[in-house]
């Protein structure tokens, strides 16, 4: 069953924006359910405000549609990336700017992937609380702590921010990479270091927000919840400035795990609607309020 992205449903010929439900869940390693995130980000998004004060606009005017789910294969981490893969390529390829719903975060190769083929070169703007960094993890490449590691060795550009936890051999991995790491103990300390994240990012950006990135005061329905992280206004403050400065080519939201706290919900609905907002400012498709 397919459900719309907030109270407007476009017919996809007419949509700017398609929200690629992803619950794929399959490679978690500590809290399940990650694949109830998509349709409880989309149940939420019914509640949510057309207009958007702050931004003085109204993001559903961009035309969002909200697509069927890409199915996985239960047994098989390959064969349900490369489903999401070819679903992501096909919005793509038919003009479409893409704001995928995880699921866990594996799904960002695929996904990045798709993008590579389908728009060119950009750089990861990788918001989490975890670096994801391991070659593998439980025994898996494929697992959500392992795809940056696998988008570094493919030659992406990274910027990682809100880092709490990594370890020691990631931390050598980020340095001799040359991987912009702004990790939250700093930001906390000394604020948000927008210029220097925005120095580090090429012009064109690809974002994957982890909402265990955001604090668990904000965010306590994810699956490896870790004390420090952001707050909701800094998340948005970053989004802000990124898709102010940037070309943001595509974005994911990954890691909710509904667990009946629904403010947690609507927090992300909120913030996939608010950056569905900037996107449509910055390319021209909402006049600024
Ligand atoms: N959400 C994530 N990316 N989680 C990654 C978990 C893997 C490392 N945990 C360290 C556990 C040591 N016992
Ligand atoms: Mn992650
Ligand atoms: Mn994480």
């Amino acid at each position: 069953m397919r459900l719309p992205f907030g109270e407007r449903d476009v017919p996809y010929r007419e949509a700017r924006v398609v929200v690629l439900p992803v619950p794929y869940d399959l490679s978690l390693s500590f809290l399940p359910g990650a694949r109830r995130g998509p349709e409880a980000i989309l149940l939420a998004s019914r509640e949510l405000e057309p207009f958007l004060l702050e931004l003085g606009v109204a993001p559903e005017e961009v035309g969002i549609h909200a697509a069927e789910a890409v199915p996985f294969v239960a047994g098989s981490a390959e064969e349900s990336h490369a489903l999401i893969r070819e679903a992501a390529l096909a919005h793509l390829r038919a003009g479409k700017f893409l704001v995928s719903l995880g699921g866990d975060h594996s799904i960002a190769h695929p996904l990045v992937l798709a993008h590579r083929e389908a728009l060119g070169e950009f750089s990861l703007l990788h918001i989490d609380a975890h670096a994801d960094l391991y070659p593998e993890w439980q025994g898996s490449a494929y697992s959500h702590a392992s795809p940056f590691y696998r988008l570094l060795q493919e030659g992406f550009p990274l910027v990682q921010v809100g880092l709490r936890a990594m370890d020691r051999d990631a931390l050598a991995l980020v340095r001799e990479r040359g991987v912009a790491l702004f990790p939250a103990h700093r930001i906390h300390r000394q604020g948000l270091p927008l210029g220097e994240i925005l120095g580090a990012l090429g012009e064109r950006v690809y974002l994957s927000f982890d909402f265990d990135a955001l604090d668990p005061a904000v965010m306590p329905s994810v699956g490896t919840p870790l004390p420090g992280g952001l707050s909701y206004r800094q998340a948005v403050d970053l989004l802000e400035a990124v898709f102010r400065e940037k070309e943001v080519v595509g974005m994911e939201f990954v890691e909710l795990s509904p667990n009946g706290q629904f403010h947690a919900e609507m927090t992300a609905a909120q913030l996939v609607y608010h950056a569905i907002g900037l996107k449509g400012l910055q390319a021209g498709w909402l006049g600024p309020g």
